[in-house]
């Protein structure tokens, strides 16, 4: 789906973030620099504490780099972050309050859009995320698994430009775990998003992205990003072949494993 030819969607160049606690510096991310193009899915993997969140959070406008370039948006395609960013999350974060088809909405109604057109499409999400049927169910008589569907959602239901996901299949067994990666491909070839995701999982990583950024902590700083080129639709049977096995390689190398 990588249209390289266009203007990338996000442009990140030598990007750097420190934390600071007094006198105290701490260099969370570094030496960052990748293009995005719309409709890629880019794996971000590394250890506990490389910067991963810290990234996310720079694109979401949430924190400001210390250094480098951070471009999102092109000539086509404005970008306004409160506006063009879905987010999910480790834990679904649903409101208990309210019903699945209402927590989906939540997006929308915050950002003012029409309600009718808002719930319209809330339903047409979760037809996609396969919870027709669990509109009027609240969170808690829903599965993990299905609870992240909703979460999945919610963050399309306002028409994102970009999709950042931080560790979203982490809190799951790992048998759902690899049906949410199948629905997760499903879903980004359906939506045709733009999707950061965050995972800790060499295989996660490669399984997914059509992209892949490693990131490294002590130092902290991005040691490659390249493209995964294994067809899709992808099979789980793929994670058995010697091209998969590349991959893998290449990215425990990385982290020095
Ligand atoms: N607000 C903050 N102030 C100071 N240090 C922070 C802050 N947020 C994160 N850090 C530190 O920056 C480093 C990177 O944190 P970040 O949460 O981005 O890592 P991560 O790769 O997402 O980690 P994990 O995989 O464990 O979630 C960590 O060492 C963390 O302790």
């Amino acid at each position: 789906m990588t249209t390289s030819a266009t203007e990338p969607l996000i442009r990140l160049n030598g990007v750097r973030k420190v934390y600071r606690s007094g006198a105290r510096e701490f260099v969370a991310v570094s030496d960052v620099t990748m293009d995005v193009h719309e409709g890629d899915m880019v794996s971000l993997v590394g250890p506990s504490g490389c910067g991963k969140s810290t990234l996310l959070k720079i694109l979401a406008g949430l924190h400001d780099a210390d250094d480098g370039l951070v471009q999102i948006g092109n000539a086509s395609s404005a970008f306004t972050p409160g506006r063009d960013v879905g987010m999910v999350f480790q834990q679904a974060l649903l409101l208990k309050w309210r019903t699945i088809l209402q927590n989906v909405m939540l997006p929308a109604q915050i950002l003012g859009l029409p309600r009718r057109e808002a719930e319209a499409r809330a339903r047409e999400l979760l037809a996609m995320v396969g919870l027709s049927g669990f509109e009027t169910k609240y969170p808690y008589e829903l599965s993990g698994g299905m609870q992240q569907r909703a979460a999945i959602a919610r963050a399309l239901v306002h028409d994102p430009k970009l999709i950042l996901m931080d560790e979203p299949f982490g809190a799951l067994d790992a048998l759902t775990r690899e049906k949410m990666n199948l629905e997760m491909l499903r879903i980004w070839g359906e939506s045709r998003k733009t999707i950061i995701f965050v995972t800790h999982s060499i295989q996660e990583a490669v399984f997914l992205g059509s992209q892949c950024a490693v990131l490294t902590s002590g130092p902290a700083r991005m040691a490659d990003h390249f493209a995964i080129d294994l067809p899709y639709p992808r099979r789980l049977d793929m994670k058995t072949t010697e091209a998969f096995g590349t991959y893998t390689k290449r990215i425990y190398a990385l982290l020095g494993m």
